[in-house]
């Protein structure tokens, strides 16, 4: 047997092909960091449109995860895969090529439209091509996939842009997305069966759903308690750790500790590190164990302590800080557990929209934390500037991060609540 026509290898190179498009959705999602200062001087954008055309992304990623979820269980993620790669390559051409802020922006939103669905569809491969007791290490692993694309988006990204200009940048990525496209078109069968392939031992054949039985899933899911626990998981985990990586950690040192943004920038790189062998470790151990709830509570309860060092201690030593966004990186496995937890409480082939339903609340997170943080920031301006950035008072951003930290102690509290109601898991 041949890589293609072994199922056990085939899966590996159709994971490969999903894994390098969602690899391209999070240097999209996190360039715009790097790329700030060229798209001030080519679109003329203020602060708030460069913000705006950052936070589109987000807010149209969010929308379209339970559509997406739906489109995953009843056409596959092959179709879903493909297209979504073909159209978020289409956006980063448009992007590249932009002349004016509204072209820019609306290029934006169609590599978040394209990217939106990525997730959730590789997702859906694993569960049909994994078994059940891998499928948190696949879904952790995907979730390294992030972390190397955060790392990616930083200075490798800053590299790339210097030497070829941001647009030459941008248009390569969208090569890329094209190839990976045709790659999964060609590789991630719904099924080994609908590849013509042998059944992997443990993984049954999955049956299609109707759109009736899937509205009567999502009927379900909405009056789901356990959801709206597990989504709370996923919301303040998922936030918390976009916001600090994202947005917050760095003006933090800069104001806080005086550090310039470069070496700021190190401490949040440390976050993606964590990020990058985390998940997977956390879903490795979470399948050996045989367990999700145990291991998902006590990486909760540590993450919330991770993210209580700068709300308690206002100005930590710098290690502690470096140790808290570490791991923060790291144990961000722990809410991804949330989303197997989810795909194992309803049938299998309802499993593209239950894991796009808690994950649409990640991304709800994503969007609005840094947003309340900000709104706490403002009420505590010091009135000046550091190295470019506003300067807040460390009471601010011990505020600040204590909205971060009391939704992760409301998230731990749910798992605990989850994991005592369901002893025997
Ligand atoms: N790993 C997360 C997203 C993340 C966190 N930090 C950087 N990226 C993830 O996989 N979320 C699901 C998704 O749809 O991207």
């Amino acid at each position: 047997m041949n890589v293609l026509s072994d199922p056990t290898k085939r899966r590996w190179l159709a994971w490969g092909a999903l894994a390098t498009v969602f690899l391209l959705v999070n240097l999209h999602r996190l360039s715009t960091a790097v790329l700030s200062e060229q798209l001030t001087a080519d679109f003329e954008t203020t602060a708030a449109q460069l913000g705006t055309l950052h936070a589109s992304f987000f807010l149209i990623y969010a929308a379209i995860q339970i559509p997406t979820g739906v489109l995953a269980d009843r056409v596959g993620p092959r179709y879903v895969g493909s297209v979504g790669a073909i159209v978020l390559s289409l956006g980063a051409v448009g992007f590249a090529l932009s002349e004016s802020y509204l072209l820019a922006f609306v290029s934006r939103g169609l590599i978040g439209l394209g990217s939106g669905v990525i997730f959730v569809s590789i997702l859906r491969f694993c569960a049909n091509w994994y078994r059940t007791d891998e499928f948190a290490t696949m879904t952790g692993l995907t979730g390294s996939v992030a972390g190397l694309g955060a790392i990616l988006a930083t200075t490798p990204l800053a590299i790339t842009v210097g030497v070829f200009g941001w647009r030459p940048t941008v248009l390569g990525l969208a090569v890329v997305g094209f190839v990976a496209g045709g790659a999964v078109f060609l590789l991630a069968r719904r099924s080994p069966a609908h590849a013509g392939l042998d059944p992997i031992e443990g993984v049954p054949e999955q049956p299609s759903v109707s759109l009736e039985e899937i509205g009567g899933y999502l009927r379900t899911l909405v009056t789901d308690l356990d959801q709206w626990l597990l989504s709370l998981v996923f919301f303040a985990g998922n936030g918390s750790i976009l916001t600090l990586i994202g947005l917050w950690g760095v003006p933090y040192l800069v104001v806080v500790y005086e550090l310039d943004v470069t070496t700021a920038s190190y401490f949040t790189l440390l976050g993606s590190v964590g990020l990058l062998f985390g998940p997977t470790a956390i879903g490795w151990v979470s399948d050996r164990v045989g367990r999700r709830f145990l291991p998902m509570t006590i990486g909760m309860g540590l993450l919330t302590l991770a993210f209580t060092v700068v709300p308690l201690l206002g100005k930590p030593p710098l290690a502690v800080v470096a140790a808290s966004y570490l791991g923060a990186g790291l144990l961000f496995g722990a809410a991804m557990l949330s989303l197997s937890v989810v795909k194992e409480r309803y049938p299998a082939g309802a499993s593209g929209v239950a894991t796009a339903t808690v994950n649409t609340a990640g991304f709800i997170g994503a969007t609005i934390l840094p947003a309340i943080m900000g709104v706490a920031l403002d009420a505590h301006r010091t009135g000046e500037t550091i190295g470019g950035t506003v300067a807040y008072t460390q009471y601010g951003y011990r505020l600040a991060f204590a909205i971060l930290a009391g939704c992760l102690g409301l998230a731990f509290l749910s798992s605990a609540w989850l994991s005592l109601r369901n002893r025997v898991v």
